[in-house]
């Protein structure tokens, strides 16, 4: 009998592909250290590479048989630097700089911007921020194709970092016609959820949906992330429409005061959990792992808070896209997790309840959900077994956080990637035309179950005209 070990982390780990992690077997390595979702950001490196990346990842991960969902992270409206000469230049305090829109190498004295009404933007006086507000600069002059402006904080200023400009209008739709290429390219090659970045208001989100549905991938996920205060003031529609959301704590924390983040991070997730769509928590997690080996207190601590808070997964970019201790972070997460969410039960079942209580949300599929956490709590259960056709039914068991594991099978492969998003859930993906008894005979044949043990299911049998899931039985192995 082939004994399967279910991973020690219920908490996802999303972890960003590159130039330190694009090889075979760096990504084998990043799979069994404990990565869930590859993140690919198309913000950088071609199509040529993301291609590459895509079908190690699918590959490495039939090899393992450990399963990842694969996100493509879009640019967006994000404006940034071009190419500086050797890298990067050092920007020192009380210097000028020219920001030119010509496409030329940069140096101390001018940097490239990849936007070409830049100069619009921006008036004299405005304060502009650059790579994630690490170097802040302030404009003193708006020329026809620049800006001439004097640093107020120095520092490196590498090529390609993102600038921010909180005031500014952003005349310009948030799905560039680049990210619809991106896009694409990305339902050419199967990918299983889209990032979209800078999203404004809810029509952005309709506007890829319907995108990925006109082009035969409506299945694909459409994860909103929230960067910019727009986002934050539309956030309940934004949510509804979207299949997800991350919180993208890099741009969130320039173009909003950044000591707003802890209390942001923290309604935006639980008002994710109360609709059961899936949160990540993203940007600087375990930044400092990207050159040292150890992370500092604050960040283990932040990790573990994040799913105090009841994210669904954190997130990994520098740290394994060019960081020097990939592995390690995702080890650390994967350990940090491991920990924290033996504590989380008291806090995460009762919590929820709390948020739900006196909220009439009159759907079955919610009535059930919450039988099955009364059911839990009465009767000691190993695991709750949910067939699912989009994986609704599971998510949303999933926002209690329960300690049990629940085991989700369906028949599409892309339903069961993008319940890679959510904590506590791991998808099988079954033959078309399964049954309750195919359930069984497969989680014993695993050795996940034994005689006696108990299990909660859900079902849906259509009956008048109610159909999904409707109800739920308790039984014990034979
Ligand atoms: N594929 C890559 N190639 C080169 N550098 C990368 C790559 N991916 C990430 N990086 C580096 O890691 C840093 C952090 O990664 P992250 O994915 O958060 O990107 P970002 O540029 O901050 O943008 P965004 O806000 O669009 O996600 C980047 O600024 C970049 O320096
Ligand atoms: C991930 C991302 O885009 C951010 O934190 O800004
Ligand atoms: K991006
Ligand atoms: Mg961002």
């Amino acid at each position: 009998m082939r004994r399967m070990k279910l991973p020690s982390h219920k908490t996802k780990i999303v972890a960003t592909i590159g130039p330190a992690t694009n090889s075979k077997k760096m990504i084998k390595k990043l799979i069994e250290a404990g990565m869930n979702v590859a993140r690919i950001n198309f913000s950088h490196g071609t199509f040529e590479e993301h291609a590459k990346i895509i079908e190690m990842v699918r590959e490495q991960s039939q090899k393992l048989d450990r399963r990842v969902a694969i996100l493509a992270d879009l640019p967006g409206l994000k404006i940034r630097v071009g190419e500086i000469k050797g890298g990067y230049v050092e920007l020192e305090r009380g210097e000028k700089v020219t920001l030119t829109t010509k496409d030329i190498e940069g140096d101390e004295t001018t940097i490239p911007v990849e936007y070409k009404d830049f100069p619009k933007l921006v008036s004299k006086g405005d304060v502009i921020y650059l790579s994630d507000g690490y170097i802040v600069l302030r404009v003193e002059d708006v020329k026809e194709n620049e800006v001439e402006a004097v640093v107020i904080s120095g520092g490196k200023l590498f090529s390609r970092k993102g600038i921010n400009i909180p005031k500014a209008y952003l005349p310009v739709e948030a799905i560039t016609p680049r990210d619809i290429e991106i896009m694409k390219f990305a339902i050419e090659h199967g990918v299983d959820a889209i990032g979209l970045s800078f999203v404004g208001n809810v029509y952005d989100v309709l506007k890829a949906k319907s995108f990925l549905e006109r082009n035969g991938a409506g299945d694909t996920f459409v994860i909103a992330k929230i960067e910019r205060p727009d986002a934050v003031r539309n956030f309940n529609e934004i949510l509804n429409a979207a299949d997800g959301i991350m919180i993208a704590r890099g741009d969130l924390g320039v173009e909003m005061p950044i000591e707003q983040l802890p209390i942001l991070q923290k309604r935006l997730i639980r008002k994710a959990n109360m609709e059961g769509k899936p949160v990540i928590t993203a940007t600087q997690m375990l930044v400092s792992m990207t050159m040292e080996k150890v992370p500092t207190r604050a960040e283990v601590t932040d990790v573990a808070n994040a799913i105090l808070d009841g994210t669904d997964a954190v997130m990994l970019s520098e740290e394994t896209a060019v960081g020097k201790f990939p592995i390690e972070a995702v080890e650390m997460m994967a350990r940090i997790a491991k920990v924290t969410e033996e504590y989380r039960e008291s806090f995460g079942i009762t919590r929820m309840r709390e948020f739900l209580e006196g909220t009439k949300r009159g759907t079955i599929k919610e009535a059930i959900t919450r039988s099955i956490i009364d059911a839990i709590c009465t009767i000691g259960i190993k695991f709750i077994l949910t067939p699912t056709k989009t994986g609704r039914t599971a998510r949303l068991i999933s926002r209690f956080k329960p300690k049990q594991w629940i085991l989700a099978f369906s028949t599409r492969e892309k339903v069961c990637n993008n319940l890679m998003f959510s904590y506590g859930v791991y998808p099988f993906c079954m033959e078309e035309g399964f049954n309750e008894n195919d359930i069984v005979r497969l989680i014993k044949g695993l050795g996940l179950v034994g005689s006696d043990d108990i299990v909660l299911m859900t079902e849906g049998k259509p009956i008048e005209k109610t159909v999904g899931t409707n109800s739920i039985k308790i039984f014990q192995i034979a």
